[in-house]
């Protein structure tokens, strides 16, 4: 079935319009052209309200659209960073490394909060959460821009140094330390905090795992031998570690 047409009564008084004009009959093209006006009049109304609709349907889609182009970004915010601190979730930190571990020579840092558990049954969890963000503010505000930092899970965060030196990052990991010592919790005067570290760098084309390992065993000696040290892998790792 064919759409009305939305116009009959308006072309059907001009068309009566236009034959009184030719026939020059002036009663009959007087009630055409009252039809007409009345007719365009109405046009004019329903013109004017769509295109407010029109307008309004126009600015509340650009707001859909900026509020769904604003949730993409935090929820692609959400799958690439820890919810308590910000910092890289451990899959996208590994996931980051890859490339950059393929084409540079680079330097991985492990931190390791000490006696966790302790700070957690003694303060509670909570103060825990807090140590952890505060920890992850110390790496945030250490690391160099270019620096990689992620939270690997619990307690134990990494950096990743692409092209760094070896002097360099031993620098920044001794700051870390010196800073996480001066972390304070109030109203907890009594509560010190310390971390374990290593230092592991690895030629291109090593693998993650590979890499992480070996940095994991020295920060295995580092809690060993006392903890609030940071011990170094001292060769550099190859692909055929
Ligand atoms: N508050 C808090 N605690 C956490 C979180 N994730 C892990 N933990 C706690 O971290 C603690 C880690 O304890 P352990 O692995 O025994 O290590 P540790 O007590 O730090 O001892 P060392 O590593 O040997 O110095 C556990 O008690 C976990 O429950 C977290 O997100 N928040």
């Amino acid at each position: 079935m064919d759409a009305p047409d939305l116009f009959a009564p308006e072309k059907a008084a001009l068309r009566r319009a236009r034959e009184a004009l030719e026939q020059g009959d002036g009663e009959i093209a007087h009630r055409a052209l009252a039809e007409l006006i009345q007719g365009f009049d109405r046009m004019i109304r329903d013109t004017g309200r769509l295109i407010n609709h029109a307008d309004r349907t126009e600015r509340e889609l650009n707001r859909a659209n900026q509020k769904l182009r604003e949730l993409t970004e935090e929820l692609t915010f959400r799958s690439r960073h820890d919810g308590l601190t910000g910092l890289l979730n451990r899959e996208t930190f590994i996931g980051e490394t890859l490339p950059l571990m393929e084409s540079d020579p680079v330097i991985l840092l492990l931190l390791d909060i000490d006696h966790f558990k302790q700070v957690n049954d003694r303060y509670g969890h909570p103060v825990g959460d807090k140590i952890i963000v505060g920890v992850a503010r110390v790496l945030r505000e250490l690391s160099p821009e270019q620096a990689l930092c992620g939270r690997l899970g619990g307690e134990e965060f990494a950096i990743l140094l692409a092209r760094g030196d070896w002097a360099g990052a031993l620098r920044l990991a001794n700051g870390i330390c010196a800073a996480i010592r001066e972390i304070r919790e109030s109203p907890h005067p009594g509560l010190r905090v310390t971390a374990s570290m290593s230092a592991a760098a690895s030629v291109p084309g090593t693998r993650f795992d590979t890499l992480y390992v070996c940095a994991d065993d020295a920060l295995y000696r580092a809690k060993s031998l006392g903890r609030d040290r940071i011990e170094e892998v001292p060769d550099w790792i190859t692909p055929d570690d």
